[in-house]
């Protein structure tokens, strides 16, 4: 049986610029990095990058069962962490030394999340220049009458070819849900709309989905494994985002994605260079390849 010695260290991180979300303002990215040496002295590295306002853990579940685990931990450990840590599963399971490999996509393939508002009108350029053509705006912040304008505006400023995602992060309610999926559906410019209504308002995004033909994607409402499962068997079949880093065991994901066939887009939760190559492979594996990848790295982060 093969056994680990594990160390571990939080880390903390202050974004460049806060990301503005229905959620609220996000300023600093918290997280643990974890290091595994097995008995031939082969060592891997994984990061538990928790989002709590995303359905994960919080830091400081993580940091305790870490704690918890002992500096000596057997496969069998890694296998019977609880589904209620999933940056926990998938930290650590990514921690299991292993030759991996280093993903590499081209820039077309990463979808590159603009500030909300109206600074969008001033980034997207640059990021276009460096061969950015999905952009995703945050909406859901500011009221519709002062964000249906600014996206008009913003769908017209783009170039032939630019796709556009836009976020509401649940924070719309169904009128405006509908006002906003009217307008779209005459513009061909959006690829989807992410969680235009809370995780507890499935039915309406699945109602939602047939009475419009901008497509929707969830992303509150699949957080976790669990969760993904639970609107795969409720009947949805729309676009899955599926942030690796908090939705739970790789390998099990692997499984679920590969069983289904799912219309998944992979998402990061601006986590560290660990977790973010471990996310990438998977993204490699599982993500749709027809469309971009929400791993876009811009000014904004470190
Ligand atoms: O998916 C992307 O394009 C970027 C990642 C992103 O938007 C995000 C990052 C951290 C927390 C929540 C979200 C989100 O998709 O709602
Ligand atoms: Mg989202």
């Amino acid at each position: 049986m093969t056994a680990y010695n594990l160390t571990f260290q939080p880390y903390r991180r202050r974004f460049r610029q806060p990301l503005q979300t229905h959620h609220g303002i996000w300023e600093v990215r918290e997280g643990i990095i974890v290091k595994l040496v097995d008995e031939l002295g082969n060592a891997g590295w994984g990061e538990i990058a928790p989002l709590p306002w995303f359905g994960s853990e919080t830091l400081e579940d993580a940091i305790a069962f870490c704690r918890g685990l002992g500096e000596k931990i057997e496969v069998n450990d890694l296998k019977s962490i609880p589904s209620h840590l999933p940056a926990c599963q998938f930290g650590l399971e990514c921690a299991i030394p292993s030759v991996a490999s280093n993903p590499n996509f081209p820039k077309a393939r990463y979808s590159y999340l603009l500030p909300a508002g109206e600074n969008a009108l001033e980034r997207w350029e640059s990021l276009w220049q460096q061969g950015g053509r999905t952009f995703k705006w945050k909406i859901g912040i500011h009221s519709l009458q002062q964000e249906i304008p600014l996206f008009e505006k913003l769908a017209r400023s783009l170039p032939e070819g630019a796709k556009i995602r836009l976020d509401a992060n649940g924070g719309l309610n169904l009128e405006a849900a509908k006002t906003w999926l009217q307008g779209l559906d005459l513009s061909k410019k959006v690829e989807f709309i992410e969680q235009p209504l809370p995780p507890s308002e499935l039915d309406a995004m699945v109602q939602l989905s047939g009475d419009f033909t901008t497509p929707i994607a969830l992303d509150e409402s699949v957080a976790t494994l669990q969760q993904l499962e639970g609107c795969y068997e409720k009947g949805w079949r729309g676009i899955f985002i599926i942030k690796p880093a908090i939705a739970g065991s790789p390998q099990q994901l692997r499984q679920f994605c590969q069983q289904y066939g799912i219309d998944a887009v992979f998402s990061s939760v601006f986590e560290t260079e660990i977790g973010r190559r471990a996310a990438l492979n998977l993204a490699a594996e599982l993500s749709n390849p027809n469309r971009a990848i929400g791993f876009g790295v811009n000014h904004w982060f470190d």
